[in-house]
């Protein structure tokens, strides 16, 4: 992605790249560590349902798997590999950029399965293989779905390795989104209040100022489906096998939700789906079982208050951050029903709570 105007000279314009190339490098050095550490690998696998749902996919579908090849896409502790070779895959290239490649290594031994799997310990977009492959599977979904911008590593790998009429695994995701009350949205501003009773000292002008800040957080948790105040509404779905990169990079939709009830709207929550073929689905819906990713909730500076059959439209923007590019900037528009428009921007990057 550039980052620099036509209007830059060009030897400006090289010395910004090499800015931002040294940026980029230095942003993906520190995302490598972060999946070298054995925490996030932990946090995984003790996520069953992501886990399951891999392996059930895998599994049931081990006739696509059966004597083919396969490339694992950012293999970490080579789970996937492992269940692609008990499906009958005749050879994995587990791809690994960070140090975890290391006891992916170990963990293939363990189970016997070298002369199936070959660790590669680099970067997919470095990486070299002497065949195309049938299959390609990997977990690169972040929260809010697209965090992480793994999917262009993804993308990259299948434009390059997959064969013509090979499998994608996942093949489909999408993103939902719908709007939310939050029960513990106004416990979060009492403190302005109760400062007063505490120490005899006011503080309420501070509340304008604390709205501000919880809008502009994006927060993951898993909230109650008591919260959701309408059916969700899909504003992004992608066909795997077939969407090209500029499709993934920004995601630019329409809303219109009824809501069900009356009740204080504080924001809205998102989740994702990603489909394999023959209809098994992982969901990070909050209809159904927790998962590490839980949900993702944008909560607005201004809540107001909604009826039955109010109507709440508007659109969603999301892409990459120009200088960050593995976080994401959000600009959610929103109006109800007649109502004036508000404008509400996030940026999804480490500060999240
Ligand atoms: C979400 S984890 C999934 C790990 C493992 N497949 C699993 O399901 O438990 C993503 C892994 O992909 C690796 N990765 C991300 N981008 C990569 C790239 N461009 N090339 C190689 N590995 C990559 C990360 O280091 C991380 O270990």
């Amino acid at each position: 992605m550039s980052i620099f105007h036509r209007s830059i000279k060009p030897d400006t314009a090289t010395k910004e790249s090499e800015i931002s190339q040294t940026k980029k490098q230095k942003m993906d050095a520190d995302y490598f560590e972060n999946y070298g550490d054995i925490a996030i690998h932990e946090e995984m696998l003790r996520d069953k349902i992501r886990t399951n749902a891999y392996r059930m996919a895998i599994l049931k579908n081990y006739k696509k798997f059966y004597g083919k090849t396969v490339l694992d896409v950012g293999a970490g502790t080579g789970i996937l590999s492992l269940f692609c070779v008990q499906a009958g895959a005749k050879k994995v290239y587990a791809i690994e950029a960070s140090e975890m490649a290391e006891q992916t290594r170990r963990i293939v031994k363990e189970n016997e399965m070298e002369e199936r799997i070959e660790i590669i310990n680099c970067k997919v977009e470095e990486a070299e293989l002497s065949e195309k492959v049938d299959i390609i599977v990997s977990e690169w979904m972040g929260y809010n779905l697209l965090y992480e911008s793994m999917l262009e590593s993804v993308l990259f790998a299948r434009d390059k390795f997959l064969k013509k009429d090979g499998h994608m695994f996942p093949d489909r995701a999408s993103l939902y989104i719908a709007p939310i009350t939050d029960d513990d949205y106004t416990d979060r501003l009492c403190i302005w209040n109760d400062v007063e009773d505490f120490y005899k000292v006011s503080m309420k002008s501070m509340i304008p100022y604390a709205r501000r800040c919880i809008s502009k957080t994006v927060q993951i948790m898993c909230i109650p489906q008591e919260w959701i105040q309408s059916h969700g509404c899909q504003i992004f779905t992608s066909n795997l096998k077939t969407s090209s990169l500029s499709e993934i990079q920004k995601v630019q939709s329409n809303f219109e939700f009824k809501c069900f009830g009356h009740s204080t709207i504080h924001g809205f929550v998102t989740w994702f789906t990603v489909e394999f073929p023959d209809d098994i689905t992982l969901t990070t819906s909050p209809y159904t079982d927790e998962t590490h990713w839980s949900q993702t909730v944008l909560h607005i500076r201004d809540p107001f208050n909604v009826e039955q059959d109010t109507t709440i439209n508007g659109s969603i923007t999301i892409k990459p951050n120009d200088s960050k590019p593995r976080f994401l900037d959000i600009c959610l528009v929103h109006k109800k029903d007649d109502g004036h428009e508000k404008i509400e921007t996030f940026l999804m990057d480490e500060h999240l709570t």
